[in-house]
């Protein structure tokens, strides 16, 4: 066989693959693993290739095996003739795919797996040999039985007691070289049964090879360009730039440790409505940084709404559509930020400079190609997916040692910054009187929550959803409206109502976005990705799943046991800890690493439980080096893992689908991110979750000075909230955590009218 053997991965759009990938990379030697979706090839082009390559990998997947529209080409794969056929290995979806056209049968399990591990028996030869004890992680809701005429014979189960009875856990067929099983062994939480069944899967495919005199056929261009180069794949750069401009950050730092980060907002302006602003509190490292822009008339202020043809750029009161071509939003931001690319700030402050705003839940759905349901030219349309400014005056606040770093990305600046350095010192000495704030709402706000029964009623189509092995895991959220009526005068009742939401429920990726005509406030306990600058970039994600209401009584102790101690709960993050090690296993390549698993975490209002997952460029392809040579490996990263994973649940792309219909609307702002791309290269992008938003036209005048209109009477809030459902959930229970999640920004609300 050849030095480097080509393994064909067939992904039935699950989110586990490159996982898979991953593993399948340190069983197999050099191998070349190229991914194909399991609707990507005919049969016939299928039967043709297959020659090439040493092995076939089927992964797992939503659906089942004997819907077509879920399995695809995989259910013709095992009919094939001996004398195509090679060694293939299954899994789950596709260990179910083998059985069932070897005559198996295929039943629902009385007690769906997903996220659990269970012991594995085996007999320890073959697929098992020189194998101990196997825990495995299970996500299925389908199993199949075996009978003696069934082409295929069981090599492991899983004994479910009372649940299940004994489930088959692995399969060989009789007579070809196909082995499967149905547990998960890339997952993270499987042992003794992951790579060392790979492996042996390995040795009896090289055995299979030798015995039956098969070498593959000699690799081609044709075959590459139907299958794609090898995993990792990335497009390349779009533009190779050799070094980017080593211009300086001009940087003043004072040490004031007697202002605080609101305190600076106030003085620049916080409280003017019409003028764009943004503060995001303690980023990169929680609890550390705050980091505001100083927003100038001309910084360009960039939105963008899917399905336009064009980037609305505007600097001042001159507006321009800058159309996008052939290239998509994110090719737009990288080539905008590239001239700015700079080396030369602070090395240990977070932010030099660069974009700052958000990133909608729908610009990661569209970016799956999953056609929006709910915009079908709604009003929505005009509200932008992407809102950013680009920052090229900040400062950032170290709020641990005091110190105050001004910055600017234009090198002629020196003269502003002597005159912020000036205004920092004069506001430092005489103390600060904050701002009285008295009720910011003149009247209770009226509260639109969910329909009660209509959310009770989507959770259970949801569970019917994952009783069904469409999903493992469905994020169910919904919005709440608020009309608020603020109080006439000079404030502004968003900055007002800022301060109060972060003095009430202070959290680490808290932040204050006012973009027109979006103004977001956050207080997220919950780190999407963050991007340390190149070389070597380390990109970091930080997802919660497991939620615990803070109350007297509830100690670290009983939240330790509520949470990390219930598999119900270390189940819906193991889901999702699988899927973000997929996401980033898609860019970065090998090199991911689970760093924290399954830790509970104190926050104002809540418990939660919190994984680390990290990954970078150390062992990457020449095209992820080149990325992160540039500074854009994170923004990569960013790009192709939206939305987040934990708001939608797992495999990601099916579990979007299914939420687009049991959800009434948009997500819009909710379920997004927020944060920055500094020039530097670095970033960080937290979750837009406790977080309320509103649109505001009135300070968008098209193509003319701003005009600030009669302030509206009242304001339109949104506040979304919603919960990982899974085969588990409690109807009462989780209908009772969208509220906990969504009384952390209400109650704010309701204290702003007092
Ligand atoms: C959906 C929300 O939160 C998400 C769901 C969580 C859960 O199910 O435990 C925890 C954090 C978030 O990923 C929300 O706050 O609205
Ligand atoms: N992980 C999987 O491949 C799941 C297969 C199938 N959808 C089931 O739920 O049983």
């Amino acid at each position: 066989m050849s030095a480097s053997p080509r393994i064909l991965l067939i992904d039935s759009y699950d989110s586990f693959t490159h996982n898979l990938a991953a593993l399948c990379r340190r069983a197999v030697p050099d191998c070349h693993v190229h991914i194909i979706k399991n609707d990507a090839l005919s049969v016939r082009t299928l039967a043709s290739i297959l020659p090439c390559f040493s092995a076939v990998i089927v992964g797992p997947g939503p659906g089942s095996p004997d819907n077509p529209h879920d399995i695809g080409v995989v259910k013709h794969l095992w009919k094939l003739s001996q004398a195509i056929a090679v060694p293939v290995f299954g899994v789950c979806l596709g260990l179910q795919s083998l059985a069932i056209e070897s005559g198996a049968k295929l039943q629902r399990l009385n007690v769906v797996k997903h996220g659990q591990i269970s012991r594995i028996h085996h007999d320890g030869t073959g697929l098992f040999k020189g194998i101990g004890d196997i825990h495995a992680v299970r996500y299925h809701s389908l199993h199949v039985e075996l009978s003696d005429r069934d082409d295929v014979e069981q090599l492991a189960w899983a004994d479910d007691g009372a649940e299940n009875g004994a489930v088959v856990m692995a399969v060989k067929h009789k007579v070809k070289p196909f082995w499967a099983v149905q547990y998960h062994p890339e997952s993270v939480c499987t042992s003794g049964g992951g790579v060392e069944v790979l492996r042996n899967f390995w040795r009896l495919a090289r055995n299979w090879h030798v015995f039956h005199d098969r070498k593959p056929e000699p690799w081609s261009r044709d075959v590459q360009s139907m299958v794609g180069p090898s995993w990792p794949q990335l497009p390349p750069p779009s533009v190779i730039q050799k070094d980017f401009a080593a211009s300086n950050v001009l940087t003043a730092v004072l040490h004031l440790p007697q202002l605080s980060a609101a305190d600076v907002c106030d003085l620049l302006g916080a409280q003017e409505e019409s003028s764009p602003f943004t503060l995001l509190e303690s980023a990169a490292q929680p609890g550390k940084y705050s980091i505001i822009g100083c927003i100038a008339r001309d910084s360009p202020r960039v939105t963008y709404s899917i399905g336009d043809s064009h980037v609305r750029v505007r600097q001042g009161a001159t507006i321009s559509l800058r159309p996008l071509g052939q290239h998509d939003i994110w090719t737009w931001m990288g080539r905008f930020i590239r001239p700015w690319k700079a080396k030369k700030g602070v090395p240990e402050i977070p932010f030099w400079g660069g974009f700052i705003g958000y990133l909608g839940y729908e610009l990661g759905v569209d970016s799956l190609s999953i056609p929006l349901r709910s915009r079908k030219g709604s009003a929505s349309r005009q509200h932008p997916d992407v809102n950013l400014v680009f920052v090229e005056r900040s400062i950032v606040m170290d709020s641990h040692n005091g110190d105050i770093f001004i910055q600017s990305l234009n090198p002629d600046d020196t003269h502003w910054l002597q005159e912020m350095t000036t205004h920092l010192l004069l506001a430092s000495e005489e103390p600060h009187s904050p701002t009285p704030v008295g009720p910011i709402f003149l009247q209770p706000p009226i509260v639109t929550l969910p329909d009660e029964t209509v959310y009770k009623s989507r959770i259970q189509l949801a569970k019917e959803h994952l009783f069904a092995g469409e999903s493992y895991e469905l994020c169910l959220t919904a919005h709440t409206h608020v009309t608020a009526r603020p109080r006439n005068g000079p404030t502004c009742s968003s900055w007002d109502l800022y301060k109060l939401l972060q003095t009430r429920n202070p959290a680490p990726h808290s932040g204050y976005l006012r973009l027109h005509p979006t103004t977001l406030l956050s207080s997220s306990p919950e780190r999407f990705l963050s991007f340390s600058r190149p070389p070597h970039s380390k990109c970091q994600l930080r997802p919660i799943k497991g939620t615990v209401r803070k109350a007297p009584g509830i100690t670290r102790e009983i939240a330790e046991e509520l949470l990390a101690g219930s598999r119900k709960e270390v189940a819906e993050n193991l889901m999702i800890v699988d899927l973000i090690r997929h996401d980033l296993h898609g860019v970065v390549g090998d090199d991911v690493d689970v760093k924290q698993f399954c830790r509970v975490e104190e926050y104002e209002t809540v418990w939660q439980l919190v994984s680390v997952i990290e990954g970078g460029s150390s062992h990457a392809s020449g095209e992820t080096t080149a990325l992160d040579a540039q500074g854009d490996l994170g923004w990569e990263v960013l790009k192709r893992s939206l939305p987040p994973g934990s708001m939608t649940g797992a495999p990601k792309k099916r579990s979007i689908e299914i939420l687009q219909d049991l959800e009434d609307n948009d997500r819009s702002v909710y379920s997004g991110v927020f944060g920055y791309w500094c020039v530097g290269g670095a970033g960080d992008w937290s979750v837009v979750i406790r977080s309320c938003f509103k649109y505001d036209g009135r300070f968008e005048a098209q193509g003319s000075e701003v005009v600030d209109l009669v302030p509206p009477a009242t304001e339109e809030w949104t506040i979304g909230a919603g919960g990982a459902i899974t085969a588990l959930s409690e109807v009462d229970a989780e209908w009772d955590e969208m509220v906990v999640k969504l009384q952390s920004v209400l109650r704010t609300f309701e204290a702003a009218a007092q």
